[in-house]
This record gives structure tokens, sequence and C-alpha cells, in this order.
């Protein structure tokens, strides 16, 4: 598979604010990521400079081996064949679907315009609205036609700023889904810039993880929950809380909820100060178990019920029981960890430290 993006240890800046610093990941042609992380962390200019609206200050973006963007380099937008899809859809309220999808084709003949906008339209499911204005359709089908819209000139990437964060969750995770399915059908590749973990975890094939405008960690979703690089991954990514214990025999940690065993052996002295990350299907209601958590908080799930629980020290967890298992407020829970996967960070090595 061949290398389509590549962004290169890049800064961007406004004026002389660093927005971002020393970013750096590829994408294949045809693979969708995502770039995930809190409010302000850089994810929106990270999207913009690679569209080519932004320029770089250092570090360089090539696109199928050709550097689109240096400190002396800035290929234009409409130059980059790049499409992007906004979270407001961005249509032409004045133009019907058929000419808000034509609008970018201005190359084709009448008769190829008009074959590609019912390709595009059948793509997304759309052909029946193909007269409609945007105001006659709802927020899936608005960005539906934008996804058409910006697929229509046959880009070579396609890059998505919260494309579904007007919409509703059951349509969100619908719609998610749909677009991964055109864009692999195309071999499309695909950024989105989104902070809805469960949206980056169902579209991408990498995720990058974006904190104070540096990149945290760059993996699949699989290994940034499992194997998360840093403090920040582990309480970003999926639920978890870290709570204080030391070192024993390597793979051994001894903490307030007891020793727990992993499957590894950690290279660091016996009695390192660690801290251990517990997800919530790391612990068990267990009646007969050694700890009694108080429940703090609980939100019922359907088949699971999420419980917030306070460990004698005051620490917090969380765990997903069953939901016939019935406890209120400041009740008492017995409960048991099985981790069988232990994520340890050792308090005396800073990870990747992130100040900008
Ligand atoms: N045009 C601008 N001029 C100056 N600073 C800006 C400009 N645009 C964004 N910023 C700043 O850059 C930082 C990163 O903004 P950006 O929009 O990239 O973040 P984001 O991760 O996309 O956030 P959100 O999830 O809230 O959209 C923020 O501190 C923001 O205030």
């Amino acid at each position: 598979m061949s290398t389509l993006l590549q962004v290169d240890a890049i800064e961007c800046r406004y004026d002389q604010l660093v927005i971002t610093r020393d970013i750096s990941f590829s994408l294949n042609q045809g693979d969708i990521c995502c770039l995930l992380g809190p409010s302000g962390c850089g994810k929106t200019t990270l999207l913009r400079t690679i569209a080519g609206f932004d320029p770089v200050y250092s570090g360089s973006i090539s696109l199928n081996g050709s550097i689109i963007s240096s400190p002396d380099t800035l290929i234009e937008p409409e130059e980059r064949r790049i499409g992007m899809v906004f979270q407001d859809y961005a249509l032409f309220p004045h133009l019907t679907i058929r000419e808000n999808i034509a609008f970018g084709l201005r190359k084709l003949s009448k008769q190829e315009k008009g074959e590609r906008v019912t390709e595009m339209l059948d793509l997304v499911n759309m052909r029946d609205l193909i007269d409609r204005y945007p105001h006659e359709l709802s927020g899936g089908q608005q960005q539906r036609v934008a996804l058409a819209r910006a697929l229509a000139p046959r880009p070579q990437m396609i890059l998505l700023d919260e494309p579904f964060s007007n919409l509703d969750s059951e349509l969100r995770k619908h719609l998610g889904l749909e677009v991964r399915r055109i864009l692999k059908s195309q071999n499309i590749s695909g950024v989105l810039v989104t902070h809805d973990q469960t949206e980056a975890f169902a579209m991408a094939d990498y995720v990058g993880v974006l904190n104070q405008g540096r990149m945290q960690q760059w993996d699949t979703p699989y290994n940034l929950y499992h194997e998360p690089a840093n403090q920040f991954v582990a309480n970003f990514v999926g639920q978890g809380y870290l709570i204080p214990g030391q070192l024993q025999d390597h793979n051994k940690v001894s903490t307030e909820v007891g020793i727990i065993e992993g499957n590894r052996a950690y290279p660091w002295a016996d009695g390192t100060d660690v801290d251990v990350l517990l997800r919530p299907d790391d612990i068990i209601e267990n009646p007969s178990g050694s700890i009694t958590a108080i429940v703090d908080q609980y939100t019922f799930a359907g088949s699971a019920t999420h419980y917030r629980l306070r460990l004698p020290s005051g620490l917090i967890v969380e765990s997903m029981f069953n939901s016939h298992a019935e406890y209120d407020i400041g009740d008492p829970v017995r409960i048991e960890v099985k981790a069988d996967h232990l994520i340890l960070f050792n308090n005396n090595v800073k990870d990747n430290p992130v100040s900008v």
C-alpha cells in the first residue's frame, strides 16, 4: 500500500502563537484516520493546514510524495484535490441538490456532469431528492449531500471537520458507519476531526490523540485502548481511572484494592511508585470480594448499569454491573479486581511531556 499523506514534524502558528508542535503521521491510500482530542487542542488547525487554508511554520506536508505545504511552499487548496465536509453542511441554499453537487465540476461536459451527479447521489442513497433545495432536507440528508458534493470531483482524500456534531446520537452512529462504508468502497482516504471517541473508534483505522497541540499517540483504536502511551491517553480514551500502587516482583502491583497481577514483566525496581489503570471491565461485583466500595452514582444503561464507586481511600473507579444488580447511592458493594492485562505508568518517568 502506498503512502498518500505524510505529515512531517509540522508546527502551526497563528501570528506568533504556537498552536501545534512537532506533529507527524502518515496515511496510506484508502485508510481513514481521526484526530481526537479535547476542545482547543488544535484539531481544526491541523485539518485547515492539510487543506491548505493555513500555512505551516515548520515541517512539511506531502501528498503522493509531492510537498504541498512547507515554510516556503503553499499549494492552493483547490489544487490539492482534497474534498472538505464541514460541521454546518455549507450547502448553497439557493441551489438544488443537483446544482450543489455539480458546482465543483466545471471542467466536465454537461453530460458528464449529469452522470457524475447521479453516481454520487446513488452512492449516498439520495437520488430521489435530486431536485430539492437544502432547506427541504433533514440535517442527516444535508450532510449526505455535502459528502456527495465533496466526493464528486474525485478527490484523493477527504477532510471531515466534526461532520456529525449537529445530528442526534443515533443518526451520528448510523451516518458515521455509512460514511466509512462509502469512503472504503471508493478507496478514498479520510481525515476526520472529532472529540467523540466512540465516533473515532467506529470510523477510523488510525486515531491520533492530541493534547495541547502535541500528538500523544498515533495508533489503532485497539492499541489506544489497550496500550495507551501515557496517562493522558489512558484517561481520555475509554473510561478509566488511575489508582496508585507499588510494583512487586516486576509483574504485580500492590494497591488499595489488593495485589493485582499482570501478564508481563515491567522493567522497574521493586517498590517503584506506579499508577494502575482500571477500566470498568476490570472491576466486578463479587459478594465475597475483599473490598467494599460505596456507590457514588449510577446510570441505568439497559442490559447493564454503570456504577461510579468510591474506594475506602476516597478514590473513584467505575464498573458495569448486570442491570439486575440494584444498588442505590450510598450502598456498600463488594468488589473484586480482575485485570488480566495490566496497564501501569511509572510515576518517576514523565511520559511524553505535553507543554507547548
Ligand atoms: N484564527 C485564529 N487566530 C488565533 N488563534 C486561533 C485561531 N483559530 C484557532 N485559534 C486557537 O488555536 C487553538 C486551537 O484551535 P482549534 O480550533 O484548532 O482547536 P480544536 O481542537 O479544533 O477545538 P474544538 O474541538 O473546540 O473545535 C485554540 O486555542 C484557538 O483559540
